[in-house]
C-alpha cells in the first residue's frame, strides 16, 4: 500500500515574508529523504509543518505515519545513564523485556554496547550523538524527522556517525526526512536529495 507523505499546494507566510507558495512535495515511505538548501530558505519550517507543530495558511497534508522529531541538540538527560536515557522514552509504551531487546540491539548498531552504564558527562560528543540516534530509532514511530542531526561534527566523525545512522536505518522500517545545508553530508547519506530553492522556484512559476 502506498503510504507516502504528501504536501499539496502549501502556502506559508511569516508576517509578510512568503516562505512557501503553492508548494507540493511527496515523500515515499521507507526511504531517506534529504531536504537540502541554504540557511533561511525554509527547511526547518517545512519539517515543522510536516510534524504539525507549525501551522500553514493554505493547502493540505496527507500523512498517516506516527511521527518523532530529532532536534539539533542531543538532549540527553544528565542524571540517567546511556541505557536509561533510551529506556525513558519507551517506558510507558513497550514492556521491559522487549525494550531491553530494542535498546541493546540499537546500542550495538552504534557500537556502544560496552558503555550502557555511563552517564552523558562520561561520553565524548560523538558518543552522545550516537546515543541520541539510537534513542530516535528505538522509539516506535514510522516517520522520523531530523533537523541537522550531524551538525557540528568534523568530517571524519561525521562519516563514522553517518555510517552508524545508516546501520540503524537499515534495521528499521522507518521513513526518514532529514534537513541539512551541507551538500557533502547530503551525498554521504545515500538518499533522495531535494533542493528546496529549486523546488520553490518551480512551485511559483
Ligand atoms: N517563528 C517565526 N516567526 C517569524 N519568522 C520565522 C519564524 N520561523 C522562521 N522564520 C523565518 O522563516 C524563514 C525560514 O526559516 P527556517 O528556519 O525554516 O529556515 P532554514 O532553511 O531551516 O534555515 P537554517 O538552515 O538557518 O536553519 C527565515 O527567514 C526565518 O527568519
Amino acid at each position: 500500500m502506498n503510504n507516502s507523505i504528501k504536501l499539496i499546494s502549501i502556502d506559508k507566510k511569516y508576517n509578510n515574508e512568503i516562505i512557501f507558495k503553492n508548494f507540493s512535495i511527496e515523500f515515499e515511505e521507507n526511504k531517506i529523504h534529504i531536504i537540502f538548501g541554504p540557511s533561511g530558505i525554509g527547511k526547518t519550517t517545512l519539517l515543522n509543518i510536516i510534524a504539525q507543530i507549525e501551522d500553514f495558511d493554505k493547502g493540505k497534508i496527507i500523512n498517516n505515519h506516527t511521527v518523532s522529531y530529532v532536534f539539533q541538540e542531543d538532549r540527553l538527560l544528565p542524571w540517567l545513564n546511556v541505557y536509561e536515557n533510551i529506556e525513558f522514552v519507551l517506558k510507558s509504551i513497550i514492556n521491559k523485556k522487549n525494550r531491553e531487546k530494542i535498546i541493546k540491539n540499537n546500542l550495538k548498531l552504534v557500537k556502544l554496547e560496552n558503555h550502557l552504564y555511563k552517564f552523558p558527562n562520561e561520553l565524548s560528543g560523538g558518543m552522545q550523538r550516537r546515543v541520541a540516534l539510537a534513542r530516535a530509532f528505538s522509539y516506535p514511530s514510522s516517520l522520523l524527522l531530523m533537523d541537522e542531526p550531524f551538525k557540528g561534527l568534523d568530517l571524519k566523525l561525521k562519516k563514522e556517525i553517518i555510517s552508524d545512522f545508516l546501520n540503524l536505518y537499515k534495521s528499521s522500517n522507518k521513513t526518514i526526512i532529514l534537513v541539512t545545508h551541507d551538500i557533502k553530508e547530503a551525498k554521504l547519506l545515500n538518499g533522495i536529495i531535494y533542493d528546496i530553492s529549486k523546488l520553490k522556484k518551480i512551485s511559483t512559476l
